[in-house]
């Protein structure tokens, strides 16, 4: 059993440097750092970047050997795993609701590895697109399969709340691979697990 590497690695966040970056952010829009609502706002500020960003997923890769009986085919599909991330472009909030599948080949990858595969990638600043591909990616490397699907149903909230305000924009985006790939039935399957254009 190998461990991922992951291609971005895990930033190390300077937690006194951000808040004192936060301190100046009051001040540069107007506010009062030191007035009572604000006093704790840049500790506070600092803490939550830390914790997102230093954000230790645990272990991505635990797999099981199973054998199928011959003839028999295998599809595995985990739906309705939900990550927060941060676009890069604005700082601000989107939320990814993902849907993953594999044909097993030999060995199933543990279930709340998925989870934890995504956490890996969204924990950073980011695109959807590139989420998308870095856990297609891990999970094809951790299970040792080509046949890899994964769809993304993202919120930008720099689409909605700002910018062009599209509240009810959703931005759907999918890798797939082998048996997942070229409009076949798998794909087909995976993204209407996905319940792409349902929404
Ligand atoms: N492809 C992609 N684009 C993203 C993602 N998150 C944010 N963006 C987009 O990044 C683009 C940045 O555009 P710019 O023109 O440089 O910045 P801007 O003037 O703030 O753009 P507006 O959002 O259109 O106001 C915007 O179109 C965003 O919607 C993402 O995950 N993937
Ligand atoms: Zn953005």
């Amino acid at each position: 059993m190998t461990s991922l590497d992951h291609p971005i690695p895990r930033p190390r966040v300077d937690g006194e440097r951000v808040a004192d970056l936060c301190r100046q952010l009051l001040e540069a829009v107007g506010e009062d750092p030191e007035r009572e609502g604000l006093r704790g706002t840049p500790q506070r500020f600092a803490r939550w970047w830390t914790e997102f960003l230093d954000h230790d997923p645990g272990r991505t890769d635990t797999v099981f050997e199973e054998d199928l009986p011959a003839g028999t085919d295998r599809v595995v599909i985990v739906r309705g795993i939900v990550a927060w991330s941060l676009c890069e472009h604005h700082l601000m909030p989107m939320r990814l609701e993902l849907t993953i599948g594999y044909r097993p080949c030999g060995s199933v990858l543990g279930l709340s590895k998925f989870a934890r595969i995504v956490d890996a990638h969204a924990h950073r600043l980011q695109l959807q697109e590139r989420i998308v591909d870095g856990v297609a990616a891990d999970v094809s490397k951790a299970t040792g399969s080509a046949d890899v699907g994964v769809v993304a149903d993202g919120a930008h909230l720099c689409m909605s709340m700002r910018g062009v305000r599209q509240d009810q924009a959703r931005t759907l985006s999918h890798s797939l691979s082998g048996a997942f790939a070229d409009r076949g039935a798998l794909g087909s399957q995976l993204l209407a697990a996905a319940g792409a254009g349902q929404r």
